[in-house]
This record gives structure tokens, C-alpha cells and sequence, in this order.
């Protein structure tokens, strides 16, 4: 495989400029008001690798929420917190066969969250987080974050309001199952600290600082990498998880927001924010991105 720094400005100008025209099949998410407003030909993209090569395209100031893809960092903090076995009894890590807040998905599993990138496993992990309560959990999650990869994550309180404003009745039958089925202890404070968490903001350096913490951060273990990497691969795209070639090489977590981080393990990361998401829930622009990217390294 070539390097990651093999990938030049110009190349990737080239494959963006063909990615605006993939964002017309992609359609904003309408259950949170905030996200439905977004600017759809809004574009941000970081490649960065762990000698500091880096190569930025789009709106770098650009600041967006990471909705699903604070799962993969809620995660990891637990992980080094409490360590695998405290994290992995209370979550699966199969892929999910379901959309990501699917109740089905988890009554088929009595109760179970599959894994811990969908929203049952994601609300059992908010959970866990450190705090007396929502506001402290998220806080203890950001300011983590933020010292351990020099990030500037803020908690944006518009985005908190607009999922605020709709209630989220899937989620809410999420909760209550997994409060019935023995997963979730608090489950107000449990929704609420996921909801928070996933209003958690910054631009497109900021998600590739958080990216290099599965890189090669000296404050996370080995272990604790490879377990997130490898439940990346499972189930960081949802459904789409294993019939994207790309997410066996590159563990990929998407997010509403049109937030996608791709874990190139060994080199380095890439960064992307477009908002038009596919039936899924992931960045058809970011998708794109993401297979060019695979072709032209192998
Ligand atoms: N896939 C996502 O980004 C979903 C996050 C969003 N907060 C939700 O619960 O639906």
C-alpha cells in the first residue's frame, strides 16, 4: 500500500471536486431540526498523518457537532477508565443487521446492546461515564478529550437545544429496555448524557486530533486501540459496515452531523464533514472520499 503521504493537494482537490456531485443522493436528517438546516454543499476535509503530514481542503473553521462519532471516544475513555472486561460485559461488539436506533435490533437480543455504536450500546456506555450528572458526565468526556488530543471540543447548546426540541421516541424505547433488561441504572440521566455528548462540537482539525488518539497517543494503550479499531470494522457504518471494502482497511465511524472519521492504523487519519447523509446515516460525500482514497493507496 502506498503511503498516506503519498496523497498530494491537488490530487485531493481532484476527488472532491467529484464529491460535490455525489451530495444531490445524500438528504439531511429532519428528526433534529438543527442538522435539517445545515448547509448541504458545506465541506471539510483533513488528512493528517502521525509525522505531521497534512493535507486540509474546505472550510477549516467550519464547527459542527460530532453526534455518533463521540461513540467511538465515549468508548475509549470507558476503556481506559475501567478497562475491557468492566466495558465489554455491558456492551456486544457484533455489527448490528438494523438501522442504528433500532428497538428491534435489541429486543432480538433480550436486551442486549449489540455493540457499542449504535444508540442502545451508545446510551448504556452514557451510562457508565464518570459524573453526579448529565452535565457533569459530558464535561468529564470533553475535558478528557481535549487534554489527551489538544483538541478544543465545546458542548454546542444550540445543536443541544434543537435535539432538545423534538423528543426522540426511539431512543426513549431504547432506554427504557435497556432499564428493563438490567443495562441502564439511570435512565434520564443516561439519555440525557448521551444526547449531550453527542452535541459535543469543534471543526475538522479538532476531529482529526481526536482521530490521532487511534493512532499513536502514548496515553492509549495498544490494546484499548486495537479493540476500538476492531469494532470499527464490525459496526462504525452501521449496516454498511461490512459490505464497505474500504472499512476493513480504514475503520470508519460516521455521524448525522455528516462527521466521518477514517483510522488509516499505523499512518495517520482522515477527517471529513459533509453534510448529505445516505439511508444510513453516513456522509455520502465522506464515503466517496473515503473509497477514492482506498483505490488510490492500494
Ligand atoms: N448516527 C448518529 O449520528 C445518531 C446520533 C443522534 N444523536 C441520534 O441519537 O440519533
Amino acid at each position: 500500500m502506498k503511503p498516506l503521504n503519498s496523497i498530494q493537494g491537488d490530487k485531493l482537490n481532484e476527488w472532491l471536486v467529484q464529491a460535490k456531485k455525489q451530495i444531490h443522493l445524500g438528504q439531511l436528517p429532519n428528526y433534529i431540526p438543527l442538522l435539517g438546516q445545515a448547509d448541504p454543499n458545506e465541506l471539510a476535509f483533513y488528512l493528517l498523518t502521525q509525522d505531521n503530514y497534512c493535507v486540509a481542503v474546505g472550510n477549516m473553521a467550519k464547527t459542527f457537532s460530532l453526534m455518533s462519532v463521540s461513540k467511538v471516544f465515549s468508548l475509549l475513555y470507558l476503556l481506559s477508565l475501567y478497562g475491557e472486561e468492566f466495558v465489554l460485559k455491558r456492551v456486544g461488539t457484533k455489527a448490528s443487521e438494523y438501522p442504528f436506533n433500532s428497538l428491534t435490533q435489541l429486543q432480538l437480543d433480550q436486551g442486549l446492546p449489540r455493540n457499542p455504536m449504535i444508540n442502545s450500546g451508545a446510551i448504556t456506555l452514557a451510562g457508565l461515564l464518570p459524573g453526579k450528572k448529565s452535565n457533569d458526565c459530558c464535561n468529564n468526556l470533553r475535558i478528557w478529550l481535549n487534554e489527551c488530543s489538544g483538541s478544543n471540543l465545546f458542548l454546542d447548546e444550540n445543536m443541544l437545544d434543537s435535539v432538545r426540541s423534538l423528543p426522540n421516541p426511539k431512543n426513549i424505547a431504547l432506554a427504557e429496555e435497556l432499564h428493563k433488561s438490567g443495562y441502564l441504572e439511570n435512565l434520564e440521566i443516561a439519555l440525557d448524557t448521551y444526547q449531550q455528548i453527542c452535541c459535543l462540537s469543534g471543526n475538522i482539525i479538532d476531529l482529526a486530533k481526536l482521530g490521532m488518539l487511534l493512532i499513536n497517543s502514548p496515553l492509549i494503550s495498544s490494546q484499548n486501540r486495537q479493540i476500538v479499531h476492531e469494532i470499527l470494522r464490525e459496526c462504525g457504518l452501521y449496516e454498511e459496515s461490512q459490505t464497505l471494502a474500504f472499512n476493513q482497511e480504514f475503520p470508519t465511524k460516521s455521524g448525522v452531523s455528516g462527521a466521518m472519521l477514517s483510522i488509516v492504523p499505523q499512518q495517520g487519519i482522515i477527517a471529513c464533514y459533509s453534510p448529505p447523509l445516505n439511508d444510513h446515516g453516513n456522509s455520502v460525500a465522506g464515503l466517496f472520499l473515503i473509497e477514492k482514497i482506498a483505490d488510490f493507496l492500494n
